[in-house]
């Protein structure tokens, strides 16, 4: 991703980072309230529920206790009896004995005037008649809920139903699950309690909070105002706002650390590492005397989405230190093969040369990952070549034991940038190299008069000394090439051949290299007496 984008995506990143936790804040905070609403409606939905059992229940058994009294109708005993059992009874006004429709008597004595029994509304399944709404004379007009069981019928003060503690702004409503509304409080919305009725349920509308229960043939239902709620919800968000605030402030600091990661060296190279962005280019090695193409070097290009290509000098560093670099050299080998691994079966003078770092040096690791690369692609160990910096080589002992493993399988070594680094010539020696590359700083002073110009001639009497193949590096001008192959050395690449190439590009460029001047030598390798097989080998 390009770092315009990953700024675009960060801002818009942190913007959300810093918005969804405070719209979060608010939505949690209403749904906390809500939540908080519909379990106390509940609570009171239920409490109704067993306010109404137990009066109903108090009503039916005053009832049935009535119906046993044995007393002359109207009798003083009679009305007496009557009397106890309404002070008795918590839930029962008044108890009246009833001939056909008419009042005979009451707990009060006998009627003055006549009274009808009214009509029954609904009988519940234990058999006891229920008028939702009678007007006795003794409530003074206020309505009452009566219940009445053969001759005799009670009067119970529907407020005691919902006399739950309730809010003011909380409404209450009681019916028969046949749907005859029996007490109300706080005046509830008629249609939502009918609603409700017919769907008895616990939840929130446009307008309302509301909560249901049932039992025994009873529905309770509380309901609250949405509004109300929303009001109040300005406590729960200055308890939540600032949490918000909080939890923004870190999703902010998260997002722009997280870029800042993806946006360092680092994170964008480990991000290329894993979509392996890694492509390889290939630079001719000409044998000197002859002009044949021998083969090239592989050299590593970062190839950015964009499809901009990024040298191995910016990056390479920074893979070393990381270890990022084993991945690397494990996409360039792979690439290796996959570019050019036909070309290299049907030609065996082909020779590809593949950068190693030190760390691959020292630990070896990478000899499996070739063998592994080239088994089944029908390439020869022997047409990889194997560089190293001399910084590779500091670790003497860890060096000779790869180098030597390398050689047994079959692979060319040589020693890359020679002169550059700390190399003593004593290991350098020691060990069983192939060739000496020269670096291009001193091919560059060929010809020229400069403090370093005189290092060359001394490099390619070494190599000559150590009988170790020549190559030189960065051979730019005719005359540089003309004073190498004069001197002896017999491998060179730069630009005056070619520079790296894409693989088409090579594989066109060898091609036409030995259609002029035909194919190279199969073997590039010194001399060197055999090592003995490494431990665990073949
Ligand atoms: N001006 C000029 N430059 C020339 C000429 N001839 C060759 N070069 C450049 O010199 C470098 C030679 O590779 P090197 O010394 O191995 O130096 C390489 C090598 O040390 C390292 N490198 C490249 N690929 C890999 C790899 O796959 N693995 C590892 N570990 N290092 C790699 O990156 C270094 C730089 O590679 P490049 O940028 O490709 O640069 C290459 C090449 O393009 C010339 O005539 N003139």
């Amino acid at each position: 991703m390009e770092r315009s984008h990953i700024v675009a995506v960060t801002s818009v990143l942190a913007a959300l980072g810093a918005i969804l936790p405070i719209v979060a804040a608010f939505y949690l905070s209403w749904s906390v309230a809500t939540s908080r609403e519909e379990t106390r409606l509940s609570r009171l939905a239920e409490y109704a529920i067993m306010r109404t059992n137990t009066a109903f229940g108090e009503a039916t058994s005053a009832l049935k206790s009535a119906d046993q009294f044995s007393f002359t109708p109207c009798s003083q005993q009679h009305i007496a009896a009557m009397r106890a059992l309404v002070v008795n009874t918590r839930s029962v006004e008044d108890i009246g004995y009833f001939e056909g429709d008419a009042l005979k008597c009451s707990s009060w004595g006998k009627p003055e005037t006549s009274v009808g029994r009214g009509q029954v509304d609904f009988t519940t399944a234990s058999g006891i008649g229920v008028s939702a709404r009678v007007h006795p004379t003794i409530s003074n007009g206020r309505a009452m809920l009566g219940f009445r069981y053969r001759s005799y019928s009670v009067l119970t003060d529907p407020a005691r139903l919902v006399d739950v503690l309730a809010t003011p702004d909380t409404r209450l409503a009681i019916a028969s699950d046949t749907g005859t509304l029996v007490s109300e409080l706080n005046n509830p919305d008629a249609s939502l309690i009918k609603r409700l009725i017919e769907h008895t349920q616990t939840g929130t509308d446009a307008d309302n909070l509301f909560a249901t229960a049932t039992g025994s043939g009873w529905i309770a239902i509380a309901t609250s105002s949405r509004a109300l709620l929303l009001k109040d919800l300005g406590r729960e968000r200055l308890l939540l706002l600032p949490l918000g605030a909080i939890v923004a402030a870190l999703m902010v600091g998260l997002v722009f650390w997280l870029s800042r990661r993806r946006l360092s060296p680092l994170g964008e190279l480990s991000i290329a590492v894993q979509r392996r962005e890694f492509i390889v280019h290939y630079q001719p090695l000409i044998e000197m005397k002859t002009g044949i193409c021998v083969g090239a070097e592989a050299l590593v290009r970062w190839r950015r989405p964009d499809g901009s290509l990024v040298r191995p000098d910016t990056f390479i560093p920074l893979a070393e230190e990381s270890g990022l670099i084993q991945a690397i050299t494990d996409q360039v080998i792979g690439g290796v093969i996959k570019d050019l691994g036909p070309v290299l079966v049907a030609d065996r003078s082909l020779h590809i040369a593949i950068n190693l770092s030190a760390d691959d040096i020292k630990s070896g690791r990478v000899l499996p990952v070739i063998q592994a690369a080239l088994a089944n692609s029908g390439v020869l160990t022997e047409q990889i070549w194997l560089e190293a910096t001399e910084r590779g080589f500091m670790d003497v002992k860890s060096a000779r034991a790869t180098i030597e493993e390398a050689r047994r399988l079959g692979h060319s070594v040589a020693i890359d940038d020679f002169g550059t680094g700390y190399s003593s010539l004593q290991y350098i020696q020691d060990l069983p190299l192939d060739a000496l590359k020269i670096d291009k700083s001193f091919i560059d002073t060929v010809g020229l008069v400069s403090a370093t110009s005189a290092v060359t001639p001394h490099i390619i009497d070494i190599a000559k000394s150590l009988n170790l193949y020549i190559v030189a590096e960065g051979i730019e001008r005719q005359e540089q090439a003309d004073y190498l192959l004069a001197r002896g050395v017999q491998y060179g690449q730069g630009w005056l051949y070619s520079k790296a190439l894409p693989a088409p590009e090579f594989i066109a460029f060898y091609n036409d290299s030995k259609r002029v001047h035909g194919a190279g030598p199969t073997v590039i390798r010194r001399d060197i007496p055999e090592v003995p097989p490494a431990v665990g080998g073949d």
